[in-house]
């Protein structure tokens, strides 16, 4: 017997990241190939039209995985029922630009989307926020979502899973392995340069990818900032954000939490205060993902280097949770 559709709720859908996400959550790839999809658009009022063209495209594509769309301006609609939510739409950074300048300018958008949430989609939501930055955009929705009470704040997540497959490939050129063979990657912190992605557990077919790299001068000075200033790299490159890499990063981190991990995954969730991360911080941690649950992989060793440096990204979230407190008020 087919299954019911669920209900995938995207915002920003006019924008150039929604233009890579919306074909392929409706092509399967994100939820599976036998679960049916109902896709429920939000954008502005003036991103409307846009919207509808890209509604015509997804028509012109028949997908049999594709059983209705809705396009809105209203966040009450757009999140009806809805079983996931991407939220997308906020404004992306410009050439010179930090992720933490558009705090104000986004910020304002998840509180109203987190409420929204909270009262209109289904209890069980998960919810992916993408548009940056995005830990901290997380964390105001998740706050937002908790004064209604309806959804599980710990179901609001932030989008690391840009920095983790960056630094898979970044590891693969330098090992001579294939992205496929590397497991237990992770990334700590903040979707910013001050993220920390630590290879000290990584494996390669068995091998420790620390022993194969063996050479912390390049650790220190060329993986973490070409990890940590990617986005930036791709700025100046296309003169536009990075977007089908976005998606493609949004696309898995749903996939594995709807559908289960088979290795370790970044993802942004509030910290339940392991690590000596504050409760409630939306933080990079491993994760492993089973029956629809996501779980923190507990006990990993924090030596004195990466102490400093997971304190550095917490530092910055703190500042950015603090400069953000009067909208939770
Ligand atoms: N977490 C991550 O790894 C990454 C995050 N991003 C972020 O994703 C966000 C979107 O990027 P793009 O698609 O490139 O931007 P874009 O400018 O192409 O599209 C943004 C869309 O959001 C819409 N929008 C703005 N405010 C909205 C609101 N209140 N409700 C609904 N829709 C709204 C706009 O009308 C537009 O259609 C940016 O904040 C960007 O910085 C981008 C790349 C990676
Ligand atoms: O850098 C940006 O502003 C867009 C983004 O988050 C990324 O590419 O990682």
């Amino acid at each position: 017997m087919s299954k019911a559709p669920v209900r995938v709720a995207v915002t920003g859908a006019a924008g150039q990241i929604g233009y890579s996400l919306l074909f392929r959550i409706a092509s399967g790839e994100m939820l599976g190939k036998d679960q049916p999809v109902i896709l429920q658009l939000l954008d502005l009022p003036q991103a409307q039209k846009a919207v509808k063209g890209v509604m015509m495209e997804l028509e012109d594509c028949a997908f049999p995985l594709l059983a209705g769309m809705v396009a809105t301006d209203d966040p009450n609609v757009a999140f009806k029922d809805a079983d996931y939510c991407l939220l997308v739409g906020a404004r992306p950074r410009g050439p010179g630009m930090e992720r933490a300048d558009l705090l104000t300018a986004n910020g304002a958008i998840f509180t109203v989307q987190g409420k929204a949430i909270a009262e209109n989609a289904n209890e069980n939501v998960k919810v992916l926020v993408v548009g940056n930055p995005c830990n901290t955009n997380a964390y105001i929705a998740g706050a937002a979502a908790r004064k209604v009470g309806r959804t599980n704040p710990n179901n609001y997540h932030g989008m690391l899973r840009l920095d983790h497959n960056r630094a898979l490939s970044q590891l693969a050129a330098k090992t001579g392995r294939p992205v496929s063979s590397l497991k237990k990657m992770v990334v700590w912190g903040n979707h910013s340069p001050t993220m920390y992605a630590d290879y000290r557990f990584c494996t390669s077919n068995g091998d420790s990818v620390k022993a194969l790299v063996n050479d912390h001068a390049w650790n220190n000075d060329v993986f973490l900032p070409t990890v940590g200033k990617r986005g930036a790299a791709i700025i100046d490159a296309r003169g536009l954000s990075s977007a089908a890499s976005a998606a493609n990063a949004a696309i898995d981190h749903m996939h594995d939490w709807a559908l289960g991990s088979d290795d370790w995954v970044t993802m942004g969730v509030p910290s339940d205060g392991s690590y000596g991360i504050p409760a409630g911080i939306v933080f990079g941690v491993p994760c492993e993902c089973k029956n629809g649950e996501f779980k923190i992989i507990q006990g990993l060793e924090i030596d004195e280097y990466s102490r400093e440096k997971i304190n550095k990204t917490l530092g910055e979230l703190e500042d950015e949770r603090a400069a953000v407190a009067d909208m939770l008020k």
